[in-house]
């Protein structure tokens, strides 16, 4: 039998590539003349880069950017032929800000990679979005590419509170030439009900007072940069870095469409017999745009079962069938919190060598 697994990271505990491994390792135990084909995902978050050179080689260029707090922070381009990789989270991930809601924390750091990638001279450069701990609407990337305001556009989204002008030209001179590709994992707009602040804010930190009072400054940062631009879908993406970068004249792509396609997911699915995918925890939010849901929708395309393999399961029968997966099995079920957690590749394998129990034969 040939099994095709195609995670996405288990945020906090392993990367895309460890959990693949380790639900390979877990499989062959039970069932070791199975076929396994390893093809870790991303949605354009954490492992965006490293997920995309793990199948498309090409050359890693180490830079040093500013961080969300302002500290020195290292960063990694992939550059294959004439297209730059960059993936934001290594610049202002929730990972560098910590829960602490990232009133203050910029994505200046964002700009320097995306300037770094056009100084190597390609003709295209490709942003993952996802994963941030920012919330400042993409102001601190525009800051670092040259645009300038009345107000500063590298403090986090307090910084904007008041703004009344921003120049933008220096920024759109900078990319000039340049196709901009903005892979983000969600569509949601920049502000309002869906936007950034009011969806995002919460697992960044923001408490229910202050989410309204960061939405209001993204609310006038739309105003004074570009209204109509904010409510293009993406925009809200990576706490507003999508409105900046389709300011820029960037074209969203979902992420995960942009990765499918990268590491030739639909062909491995149709030479596989079982699609196995994973994340973190799966819950309602792994709807369209997110890995589980895509890597499902390419195995449906093929005509293949899609089991998940999560930390956590999160959702009912129904709304699992609903995200287009046959089942989807839970390592705290299994081995309880604790040890999911203190031994997470080896409570995968665990599990893994279960779900093989079931759909090997
Ligand atoms: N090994 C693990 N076992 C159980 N739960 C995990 C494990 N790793 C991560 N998680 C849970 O998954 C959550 C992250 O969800 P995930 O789907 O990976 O990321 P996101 O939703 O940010 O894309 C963490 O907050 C944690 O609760
Ligand atoms: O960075 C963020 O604000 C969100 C949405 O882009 O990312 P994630 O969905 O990975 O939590």
């Amino acid at each position: 039998m040939r099994v095709l697994v195609a995670p996405d990271k288990f945020a906090g505990t392993l990367t895309a590539v460890e959990a693949a491994e380790a639900v390979a390792a877990g499989w062959h135990r039970h069932a070791p003349d199975d076929e396994i084909d390893l093809a870790p995902m991303s949605d354009g978050g954490p492992g965006f880069v490293d997920v995309l050179h793990a199948t498309l080689g090409g050359e890693l260029l180490a830079v040093t950017v500013t961080g969300p707090t302002g500290a020195p922070t290292p960063a990694t381009l992939l550059v294959v032929d004439d297209t730059a990789y960059v993936e934001s989270a290594q610049a202002c991930g929730l990972h560098l800000t910590g829960a602490q809601g990232g009133e203050q924390a910029t994505t200046r750091g964002v700009g320097e990679l995306l300037a770094a990638a056009i100084g190597t001279g390609v003709r295209r450069v490709v942003v993952g979005l996802g994963g941030s701990g920012t919330s400042d609407g993409g102001a601190g990337l525009l800051a670092g590419l040259g645009a300038t305001a009345d107000v500063p556009l590298d403090e986090g989204p307090a910084g904007l509170d008041g703004i009344g002008t921003i120049d933008l030209a220096a920024a759109r001179e900078r990319v000039a030439g340049v196709e901009v590709v903005v892979a983000s994992d969600v569509d949601n707009p920049l502000s309002g009900l869906f936007g950034a602040a009011k969806v995002f804010g919460p697992q960044k930190g923001l408490t229910e007072e202050r989410l309204v009072v960061v939405d209001a400054w993204l609310e006038r940062f739309a105003e004074v940069a570009g209204r109509r631009t904010a409510l293009e879908p993406g925009a809200g993406a990576a706490g507003g870095l999508g409105f900046a970068l389709l300011l820029l004249g960037g074209t969203r792509t979902p992420g995960i469409g942009l990765v499918t396609d990268a590491v030739g997911l639909p062909a491995r699915a149709r030479a596989a017999d079982l699609v196995v995918t994973g994340e973190g925890a799966f819950d309602f939010s792994s709807r369209a745009g997110k890995v589980p849901a895509g890597v499902a929708a390419v195995a449906e395309q093929a005509v293949r079962p899609c089991v998940a393999l999560a930390g956590a399961v999160l959702v009912g029968a129904r709304e699992m069938r609903a995200l287009g997966m046959e089942s989807a099995y839970s390592v705290v079920d299994l081995v309880g919190e604790e040890r999911a957690f203190a031994d997470p590749a080896g409570s995968l394998a665990d599990l893994a060598e279960r779900v093989a129990r079931t759909w090997s034969r």
